[in-house]
């Protein structure tokens, strides 16, 4: 494609020479109204988008495949190419085609590319998820040390943290970037935890995490002699945001977004949830993906989608220190106590709007006048909510309020400039208001009012000629003209009129003139159209520099608007969920009174099921062993003590009568293994891979939960896998665990092991049926009821028969000779010739039933009386067939 030849046209060189730079990304050639893609671009975007492909011209002799999109709707064609991975370079025409022109009438359009779309540097609204952030990462190592930094450019925000390559997959679970950047060399090593993170992976040159030009790339950015005003950065934390940054100046061409100062995070200031523990709790996303069925889909009562952000990187990342903890929790507590005036609160915080993201797109220049508005409409907001606040509230609470005056100047100036409902764009102008500019009100009047000026200056000039019948007047050729009929010609045409009006034509009946006043006024007109509008958009980029030299005061504006929201959203849902205040401290008790699952419950409630409330109390025996039989709630159980841990942390009320919680520092989460295909390792390899990280992780402050572990390999195997790990957790990772498990074997250990308590999800037997009593109480389950429960899944009854008498024979077998099953097999008699088990409550009883209910007796003749009698006998007895 690159080799050009003499055939080729000057448009099509300059194509080439423009793509030559960018060989990954699918090049949108501005032409006109159109992006135009061509070659291998065309081929693979006209498939991805399923538009048609056409071809323009030859190249070498061949056919050159194209394909296009109208600009207008460009945004929704980006968002498809984006996310089905594609990286998008957008090249613009830099000059107006009439320009072009004056050069030659071969001579191109100037084009330049001006920005790289990726997954990571999205900014559009339509391109973004309101409610969650959008992060590019930057992983870097320098000298055996390594850091993730990460911006959401819609947000400006930048962090970073020192992340040992082992913490790099459950940072990259908790953040969920779009985009991580690497060097090259280590791509090696870490490309495929990056893509594993399912985050679209970024090779730069080594060049790029340089720490030494990284920080006087840093300093540039930030105007500053050195970054010690911001923290302490070490090398290796340097290299990874100044990957970042030349990565955006990459991408964006040298216009960098409005990036906040980078702020230090520390790892161990959050509790540590592996990107298994994740998936498992579904504190974020649901196994299906999305936000709903997701722990954060049923508490997200936020307002506002700043507000939808911070409550998501708060659950992402419960805090593991009190003080952060007991401050949230004060403030939440505060707004529980005041329905009445939080509600006032979410009320005004209707009216804000993602001042974040509006100022990132105007620092872009990819913002518009409403993006002004938002900003003037949440400072009224911000009045409002101030007023509303009394004085003395809680910490948090109360930086929020104090957050929120100090903009009431720009605010007064954006209520001047801007009319009430501005545009979405500058291009078409009529968005300053009236009475704010006076040159461009001026302007306005010439454009809008011009036939009422014209008007007047004919009474004028009717006046002034004491000729009642002249008339000014507009054709296409003469443009304005003044008109009177011939007879006055004479008298116009000799002075002192004659030194006003200019003759101008003569026809038939009439005489025309001009003035210098009345062409001026025309070309006045004329050019007023284009004046309001250049005048609009000075005014603009004048407005725009006022609201950036602000940026920073706004942006703390954002996140006390983002701070209330969270607090009255989470104090609403305390108040309608009956949810209250967890007592967190320093100890390592852990006790839940009348713990609930906040998403189970809320799916029962649709169904009008109640859900059933259990104590966990991890404080004298820090290991539960939880028998039942399948289905009676051991995993959901298993998960709300986790999940209330976890909200407690995130500075949340919990869904408990009581809790009591020792700061947990590490969950992990085995719950019910998957396969793993795309790595190549079975149920069973995944879930002894995860059991190894958290025997070799979990520290004396971490909450784990397991469930059947050992379950996917033979019983013997399965159990001293499960009794080995469980007596590792006790004996030596000494945490508070919650351990389910089908072998009931196991339940022997707690007469062994100090630590460890028995407890069982009841189920009654009513009538040959498992009841469910999803109840937790200590002690051991008195069956597994596992046949029962497969019979409820429907599974044929022949099968569930045939079950119950292997399972007897087991039972029985192992009872009476202690011997194991494979000895048992040999004497169990096969399948085909088991004696058909009187069944208590046949399956088919419901279809002897519905057959005779068909049936008339009296209208029966003795041959199909008869044969009916086969029919229903077939029925009941299948195995006679
Ligand atoms: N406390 C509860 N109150 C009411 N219903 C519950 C409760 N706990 C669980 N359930 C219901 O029981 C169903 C099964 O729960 P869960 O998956 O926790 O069972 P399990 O014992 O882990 O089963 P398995 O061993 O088969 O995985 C849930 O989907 C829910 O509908």
């Amino acid at each position: 494609m690159s080799n050009k030849s003499a055939s080729v046209t000057p448009m099509m060189a300059q194509f080439l020479e423009i793509k030559e730079g960018h060989p990954d990304a699918l090049l949108f050639y501005r032409m006109g109204d159109f992006y135009e893609l061509f070659f291998d671009d065309a081929v693979a975007a006209a498939e991805a988008l399923d538009i048609a492909l056409t071809k323009r011209g030859k190249h070498l002799g061949e056919d050159i495949p194209m394909c296009g999109v109208p600009v207008h709707s460009a945004e929704g064609y980006l968002l498809t190419l984006i996310r089905k991975g594609f990286r998008v370079a957008v090249c613009e025409q830099m000059e107006d085609p009439a320009e072009a022109k004056k050069r030659g009438s071969k001579a191109v359009v100037k084009r330049e590319v001006v920005r790289l779309v990726t997954p990571g540097t999205l900014t559009e609204e339509s391109l973004l998820d309101a409610r969650r952030h959008n992060f590019l990462a930057a992983y870097a190592q320098v000298r055996g040390q390594s850091a993730l930094a990460w911006a959401d450019i819609s947000t400006g925000s930048l962090s970073v943290m020192t992340c040992a390559p082992v913490a790099l997959g459950p940072e990259l679970a908790r953040l969920a970037p779009r985009e991580v950047l690497v060097s090259e060399s280590g791509e090696g090593e870490f490309g495929q935890i990056i893509e594993e993170s399912g985050a679209s992976l970024t090779v730069l040159g080594s060049a790029a995490f340089d720490s030494t030009n990284g920080l006087s790339r840093m300093c540039r950015l930030y105007s500053v002699e050195s970054l010690d005003g911001f923290g302490s950065f070490d090398r290796h934390e340097i290299a990874a945001l100044a990957a970042v940054v030349e990565y955006l100046e990459i991408t964006q061409k040298g216009k960098l977004p409005l990036l906040r100062p980078p702020v230090k995070e520390y790892r161990d200031g959050a509790m540590q949830i592996d990107a298994a523990t994740r998936r498992s709790l579904e504190l974020t996303n649901s196994m299906t993906g999305g936000r709903a069925g997701s722990l954060l889909g049923a508490i997200d009562k936020t307002i506002t989608s700043p507000g939808a952000r911070l409550l998501e990187r708060r659950l992402s990342a419960p805090s593991r220190s009190l003080e952060t903890v007991q401050s949230r929790l004060d403030s939440v507590e505060f707004a529980h106590e005041q329905p009445a005036l939080f509600e006032d609160v979410r009320e005004a915080l209707k009216s804000v709007h993602d001042l974040d993201r509006a100022l990132s797109r105007l620092a872009l220049d990819r913002g518009g006048p409403r993006d002004m508005a938002a900003i003037r409409n949440s400072i009224a907001a911000a009045r409002a909510l101030h007023d509303l606040l009394p004085e003395q509230m809680p910490d948090i609470l109360g930086h929020a309020r104090a957050g929120l005056v100090g903009l009431e100047e720009i605010g007064e100036h954006l209520e001047a400039a801007l009319v009430a409902e501005p545009p979405l764009l500058t291009r078409d102008g009529a968005f300053i208001a009236a009475g704010y500019d006076e040159e461009l009100d001026e302007f306005r009047k010439l454009r809008d009012e011009g036939r009422s000026v014209i008007a007047g200056l004919q009474t004028d000039y009717a006046k002034l000629s004491d000729i009642a019948s002249l008339k000014i007047k507009h054709n296409n050729v003469l443009g304005y003209f003044i008109e009177t009929t011939s007879t006055h010609a004479k008298k116009m045409m000799e002075p002192p009129l004659s030194e006003t009006f200019i003759h101008r034509q003569t026809t038939a009946n009439q005489v025309r003139f001009t003035t210098l006043e009345l062409s001026e006024l025309e070309t006045r007109i004329l050019n007023a159209g284009g004046r309001v509008l250049e005048i609009e958009k000075r005014l603009y980029s004048s407005l725009k520099d006022r609201i950036l030299e602000e940026a920073a005061r706004i942006s703390a504006l954002a996140r006390a608007f983002a701070e209330l929201d969270v607090i009255s959203a989470l104090a609403k849902l305390a108040r309608e969920e009956g949810w209250t205040r967890p007592v967190v401290d320093d100890t390592r008790d852990f006790e839940i009174i009348g713990g609930r699952h906040p998403v189970v419950e809320a799916a029962l409630k649709k169904d009008g099921t109640p859900f059933v409330a259990n104590d966990c109390n991890l404080t004298e025996q820090s290991v539960w062993l939880l028998t039942g039989p399948n289905m009676a709630g051991k995993s959901t159980f298993l998960r709300q003590n986790a999940l209330i841990a976890a909200l407690a942390q995130t500075g949340s009320f919990v869904p408990a009568t009581s809790a009591h919680i020792g700061l947990v520092s590490q969950i992990f989460s085995r719950v019910g293994a998957s396969d793993d295909l795309a790595r190549g390792r079975s149920t069973f390899m995944v879930e002894m891979v995860e059991t190894a990280a958290i025997l070799n992780q979990a520290d004396d402050r971490a909450l784990v939960i397991l469930d059947e572990i050992g379950r996917g390999t033979s019983t013997y195997d399965g159990l001293s896998i499960a009794w080995a790990t469980l007596e590792h957790l006790h004996e030596v990772n000494r945490c508070r665990s919650l351990f389910a498990t089908h072998y009931h074997e196991l339940t022997a250990l707690s007469a062994r092991l100090e630590g460890v308590e028995n407890a069982t999800v009841r189920v009654k037997e009513w009538e040959g049926e498992v009841v469910f009593l999803h109840e937790v109480k200590r002690g051991t389950a008195e069956g597994s009821y596992g046949v029962q429960v497969a019979r409820l899944a429907g599974l044929p009854a022949q099968v569930v028969e045939r079950a119950k008498v292997v399972l007897e024979m087991l039972e029985k077998g192992e009872r009476e000779t202690g011997r194991g099953p494979d000895s048992l097999i040999d004497e169990l008699p096969l399948f085909s010739a088991t004696p058909s088990a009187p069944s208590p409550t046949p399956a088919t009883e419901s279809e002897v039933e519905e057959r005779l209910k068909g049936v008339l007796p009296d209208n029966l003749t003795p041959r199909e009386a008869l044969d009916l009698v086969y029919e229903l006998k077939a029925l009941t007895t299948p195995e006679s067939n």
